[in-house]
């Protein structure tokens, strides 16, 4: 049977190309921040215009009222973000707005699709190093169009680990992050890494350079391609707490296999977290 979503799958990745693009190709000017929840939450003028861009060429080619769109930026200006049934985009325009401010080489624009609120496919593309991941489900994952698959170590002592520190600078959350890095790298492993874009950590989990990536506060938009691109590698979704992976619950293990996950697990120091999906008046 000929597959449903095979346009916008292929739409996708031709609208991620051109925004990197754009992203590689924005000017000093559109480096310019502005801050959004807190003083380390940064938006520049190019994660808004590429948030238009995508959801605009998306709209013009499938928006006929039966898809539903969110984006980082979108929700950042009040717009709702819950999933429903319906086909639905879920867009990072600018993965890693730090990482772009200041230079550092690791910027993805992240692409999603959710039909019945299941993931069908996902694209990532790291604009600054041109490798475009995507994947779709049932039928594997690719870097370049070379399929891809995750590490086969299963020995926590030869691992990498990657994790982030997110931009909540409050006492308590930085110590438990903190806690738990130090945790996971005096079992020990390898190393621990992070590249501060979430939708990259995930693409390096599902090319076999690290082992697991887990983070608490990301947001749908960051990981929802990669959760993707991480499954069709042959890898596994968790929530920190070991139950199944949810997708609105800004919580997330992502590993090449279970006894993996299940020791990292054993380590991570749990903080709240408001839900993306929560009523707008509880964010
Ligand atoms: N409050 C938060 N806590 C943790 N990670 C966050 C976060 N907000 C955004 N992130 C994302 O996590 C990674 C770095 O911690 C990035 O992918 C970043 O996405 P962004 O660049 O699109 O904001
Ligand atoms: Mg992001």
């Amino acid at each position: 049977m000929a597959d449903p979503w095979q346009n916008e799958y292929d739409f996708a990745v031709q609208v991620a190309r051109v925004a990197g693009a754009v992203i590689r190709n924005a000017g000093e000017d559109e480096t310019k921040v502005q801050t959004k929840s807190c003083a380390v939450d940064l938006v520049t003028q190019t994660d808004e215009r590429v948030e238009k861009i995508i959801i605009g060429s998306l709209k013009e080619q499938f928006g006929n009222g039966t898809h539903c769109f969110i984006g980082e930026e979108s929700v950042a200006k009040g717009e709702p973000c819950i999933l429903t049934d319906k086909p639905t985009w879920i867009i990072d325009p600018v993965d890693g707005t730090t990482n772009f401010v200041h230079g550092f080489p690791f910027v993805a624009v992240s692409i999603a699709f959710a039909v019945n609120k299941e993931l069908e496919f996902g694209v990532v593309y790291s604009c600054l190093e041109d490798k475009m991941y995507k994947a779709r489900k049932g039928k594997g994952a690719f870097c370049n169009d070379e399929p891809i698959k995750v590490s086969d170590v299963n020995d926590i002592n030869k691992s990498i680990i990657i994790s982030e520190h997110g931009t909540d600078r409050s006492i308590e959350k930085v110590t438990k992050i903190f806690s738990t890095m130090q945790k996971i790298l005096c079992i020990p492993v390898h190393g621990l890494r992070g590249s501060g874009t979430a939708a990259t950590n995930m693409c390096l989990v599902a090319s076999g350079a690290s082992e697991a990536f887990f983070e608490i506060g990301i947001h749908c938009w960051d990981i929802a391609a990669g959760a993707v691109i991480v499954k069709e590698a042959g890898g596994l979704l968790l929530d920190v707490d070991g139950g199944p992976f949810d997708l609105m619950s800004r919580r997330m293990v992502s590993a090449n296999n279970k006894v993996i996950a299940d020791r990292i697990i054993k380590e991570i120091e749990i903080f709240q977290v408001v839900r993306d999906d929560a009523p707008i008046q509880k964010k």
